[in-house]
């Protein structure tokens, strides 16, 4: 029932093992939750072309090299995702939230301290356990 979003999501890692997570709008849907950078993947594009692009427009880096991390499908009540998520480990520029988001870099281990939509427990399992974490 109903169309599947396709969203591309970053995992974005910094040399010292730091991810990069930014807070939702609250207008949005799952307003006020953390996330992980992305979007939706529009018609035409790639899901790494996607990617490069939302990562520019939301929180202001260039990505130079990713790689397939999961891929998550979640029906919440309005609508079913799949996030299509990816390693971002090359990247050019500071990250700052270009919507007026907060960002902030967080350890594997401390990723459950905040609040994320229900889809995304699948994508911390899954980061945990590339990086044999916790
Ligand atoms: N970007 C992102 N979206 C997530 C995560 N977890 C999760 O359930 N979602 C859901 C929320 C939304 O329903 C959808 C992504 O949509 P979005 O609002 O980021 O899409 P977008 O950046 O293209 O925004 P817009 O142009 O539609 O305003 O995926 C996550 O970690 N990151
Ligand atoms: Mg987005």
């Amino acid at each position: 029932m109903g169309k599947v979003v396709h969203v591309a999501v970053g995992v974005v890692r910094r040399k010292d093992g730091k991810i990069l997570i930014a807070r939702r709008p609250e207008h949005l849907h799952m307003g006020g939750r953390w996330e992980f950078p992305g979007g939706k993947v529009e018609a035409g594009e790639t899901v790494q072309q996607a990617l490069t692009r939302e990562l520019r427009e939301e929180v202001a880096i260039e990505v130079t090299g990713l790689s397939p991390l999961t891929k998550i499908r979640h029906t919440y009540a309005e609508k079913t995702v799949l996030l299509d998520t990816w390693w971002v480990t090359e990247f050019r520029g500071e990250a700052k939230g270009l919507e007026g988001q907060q960002t902030t870099w967080v350890e594997v281990v401390d990723l459950n301290s905040y609040q994320f939509p229900d889809a995304n427990q699948g994508i911390i399992q899954a980061i945990r356990e590339a990086e044999n974490c916790c």
